[in-house]
């Protein structure tokens, strides 16, 4: 296998996507624990949740730009799916297609097991959807805003209307302040209102588009608040952002967008424990000490050019062995570390680009 053809993984069930030519072995093995992972969260496995979104090779282009690009995405059932990537790299298309706001040139989508746009009429009303937010009334309190948004929704029975709007207010914590003109609402509490208005009639999927943009750190709060919240509750949640510190807080499983592609999806847990970790001693005998962990079986065993530490790859070798016998053999230990890469080092690798992760 070349190493390009290493670099090349399944996202999903459709085509290969392939990702950047960074030659380290972190790389690879990162590469190779994404292919487990997205097996993972497959609905074809035994035993493996349901799929509430599952898209195959969903392309969309606008004139010749190709800005979604045969992308292979799976929202199991129970999930909170960051769909996280840079600013411009697809995600509100995709979702705008998820949605059947606008049609994909090829492939296909499903919401709740149902074909997109061919059965919407039953699919949607079950899905909650926040994509540019819902257009309120200043003047109006948070209470008449629902009222007109429920009003207008066929599906909602006028007899029930008052109970609808209060339960959805009291979910996103807005009912004492329910009679407040929406104006004077904080931002927070404008996203937790749009939040509300999705939340009317029961869902079973709420997707939401980029629902913390603009917030300051206490709107975010209470965003990310409801959205566990509401998880806890049974409703499966896809949530996009461009920032990884947010999508690490709150999410479980992860999609990465970038330049129209899906990179790499799973359990943020599944992409941390593919990591590579990197073992570095300090000692005064470098030569000594390279030899020992060559020895043990550590893989890219390298001095660094000061002469005192050295760095390995420890790959199947029990962390625990390596100090012991380093002083079997009468290697002097200073210094001891094992190191992970963090999830922006992960992305990084997967990109070739950093997120904004400043939150
Ligand atoms: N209606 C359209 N016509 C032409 N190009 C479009 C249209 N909608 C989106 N695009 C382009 O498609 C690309 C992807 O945009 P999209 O909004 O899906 O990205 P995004 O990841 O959601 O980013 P952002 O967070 O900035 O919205 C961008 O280059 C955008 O300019």
């Amino acid at each position: 296998m070349s190493l390009h053809d290493a670099h090349s993984f399944r996202a999903g069930v459709g085509d290969d996507v392939r990702v950047g030519d960074g030659e380290s072995a972190a790389e690879m093995a990162v590469i190779a624990g994404a292919t487990r992972t997205v097996g993972a969260v497959s609905s074809e496995g035994a035993g493996e949740p349901e799929a509430l979104i599952r898209t195959r090779r969903l392309t969309k282009r606008f004139r010749h730009a190709t800005v979604v690009d045969g992308i292979d995405l799976t929202v199991p059932a129970g999930a909170i799916y960051g769909f996280l990537g840079p600013n411009g790299s697809g995600k509100t298309t995709t979702i705008r297609m998820l949605l059947g706001l606008i049609r994909p040139v090829a492939g296909e989508v499903e919401v709740l097991g149902l074909p997109i746009p061919a059965r919407s009429a039953e699919a949607l009303p079950r899905v909650g959807s926040l994509v540019e937010g819902p257009a309120f009334h200043p003047y109006l309190s948070g209470w008449a805003n629902l009222a007109r948004i429920d009003a207008a929704d066929p599906a909602a029975d006028p007899r029930t209307a008052r109970t609808r709007i209060d339960a959805a207010l009291d979910r996103v914590g807005l009912l004492a302040a329910a009679t407040k003109r929406y104006r004077a609402y904080s931002l927070g509490m404008r996203q937790r209102l749009a939040i509300a208005s999705a939340l009317l009639m029961p869902r079973e999927l709420l997707v939401l588009d980029e629902p913390t943009n603009g917030l300051d750190p206490q709107g975010t709060r209470e965003v990310r608040h409801l959205i566990g919240q509401l998880a806890q509750e049974g409703v499966t949640v896809l949530v996009s952002s461009h920032l990884l510190s947010e999508v690490e807080q709150m999410c479980s499983h992860i999609g990465v967008m970038y330049e129209a592609k899906l990179v790499w999806q799973g359990r943020i847990d599944d992409l941390r424990a593919g990591a590579v970790q990197t073992v570095r001693v300090e000692t005064e005998q470098p030569a000594e000490a390279a030899r020992v962990l060559t020895d043990l079986g550590l893989a890219d065993v390298a001095q660094d050019p000061d002469g005192r530490v050295v760095t390995g790859l420890p790959g199947e070798v029990e962390i625990a062995s390596i100090v012991p016998r380093l002083v079997r053999e009468h290697v002097s230990v200073l210094g001891f570390t094992v190191s992970a890469p963090s999830l922006e080092d992960l992305f990084v690798q997967l990109t070739g680009e950093g997120f904004d992760v400043s939150g």
